[in-house]
Order: structure tokens, then sequence, then C-alpha cells
């Protein structure tokens, strides 16, 4: 099954709650949440004030993706915000394990995100608490980036750790890929092996001229092109 977050960093913000609603109306399964604080990234977003907000404007699980030095302090508050799954950057924590831990914790799914240049060793040794592994396929910072093609064989890699795990222990991780995922290019990323796809200026953007039918037809030609590649 495969799963569609668009990222609200391309919504519009001064009618953040209508976008929500017509995108999980026009069937987006996840809303992608991202977190930049100025410091781990050139650019500075929304935070747990802004998740409470759109908390009772849609059911659809809430995907908070922290880039955030440090992550533990801000974990708790994503949690009372009504977050779904909250992911962090490796390099932005201390301690990776207890991170994870935090997380799940406080009842939220847990994941890891790789840049582009981190390594997928990192997710190794913490197999058992993650529930998500994103990997970027941008530098993160910034949406409406091109697609980095050397991502495909990250994913490929990505995926058979994931399936040996799931061999093994009988738990499936999710693979997730952001950045520059568009209707041209999510079959082949589907091939490479994510199942969940965030995209932010595919979605949002085909909706800028004010027509509602946009995110439907958007998101209907990406459900299309998955459908292609099969389960
Ligand atoms: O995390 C991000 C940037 O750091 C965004 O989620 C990502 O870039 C999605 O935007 P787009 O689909 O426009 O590339």
């Amino acid at each position: 099954m495969y799963r569609i977050a668009p990222s609200i960093l391309s919504a519009d913000f001064a009618r953040l709650g209508e976008e929500i609603t017509r995108v999980v109306a026009s069937g987006a399964d996840w809303i992608h949440f991202d977190v930049m604080d100025n410091h781990y990234v050139p650019n500075l977003t929304i935070g747990p004030l802004v998740c409470e907000a759109i908390r009772p404007v849609t059911q659809a699980p809430i995907d908070v993706h922290l880039m955030v030095k440090p992550v533990d302090r801000i974990i708790p508050d994503f949690a009372r915000a009504g977050a779904d799954v909250i992911t962090f950057h490796p390099e932005a924590s201390e301690h990776i394990d207890r991170s994870l831990g935090l997380i799940r914790d406080s009842g939220c799914r847990a994941g890891l995100v790789f840049n582009p240049a981190t390594p997928l060793h990192y997710m190794d040794h913490v197999m058992d608490k993650l529930d998500v592994v994103l990997l970027m396929s941008v530098n993160p910072g910034f949406g409406g980036q091109k697609f980095i093609p050397e991502t495909l064989s990250k994913l490929r890699a990505a995926r058979d750790r994931i399936d040996a795990y799931a061999a093994k222990s009988g738990r499936r991780i999710l693979l997730e890929i952001d950045g520059g995922v568009k209707v041209d290019n999510i079959a082949e990323i589907a091939r490479a092996g994510a199942d969940t796809f965030v995209a932010g200026s595919a979605v949002f953007g085909a909706g800028r001229d004010g027509d509602p039918n946009r995110y439907d037809s958007v998101i209907g030609a990406l459900r299309a092109e998955l459908a292609r590649v099969g389960a």
C-alpha cells in the first residue's frame, strides 16, 4: 500500500486549514509537516502551535519532520500537539536511541531521516525502534528543488535493509521519500522501494490558481502512476 503525504511547506499559509481539508478530500493519506529552525537548516518554518491548530482540522496522520538541532527538547511538544509520526536527523541528536525512545514513549511513530550525504548505517543498530525511514532526495531546507537521481540506488539499499529486517522480525518499517517527487518520477521512485511519498510543490503548486479540482487531479495522477507499479 502506498501513502501520499503532501508537504504543507508549499501550502498557502494564509488559508492553511482549508488547504489541508482540500488535499485530504482529494485523497492525501498523511499531512507532512516540515519543521525548520534556521540552525540545522537555513530556513525557519512552523512549530508545535501550528501543529496543535491544524490537529482538529483533519483525521489524517500528521507526519512531523524535524529539521532542528537539538531534537529531544521539542519532541514532547509535538506529541502533545497531536503529531502521529515524528522523524529527525541522526546528526541532530546527541543520542539516537534515546530520541527514538522519547518519540515512541510519547505515543508517536518514530523515524530517522537521511540527507543525501548521510550514510544508511545509522539505522543498523536501532531497527527495533524504527517505524519509518525517510530518505531526503534533496538537501533539506527548501521546497521546490530537483530530485537527486543518486537517491534511487540509496532507496534500493534501504529497501534491502528493511526487507531483511522484516524477514527476521516480522515488523514492517515504512520507507518514505521526500524532495522533488512529481507525477513524472513517482513510478521510478516506487520501483526503487519507496512506499510513502512526500510531495510539496507538485501538489500545492497545482492548486495555486485557486481551482479546487487541481488537487484531485494531481493526487489522482500520482496514484495512477503508482498503480502502474503495483502493490
Ligand atoms: O523537507 C522538505 C525540504 O527540506 C520538503 O518536504 C520537500 O522538499 C518537499 O517539497 P517538494 O516536493 O517541493 O520538493
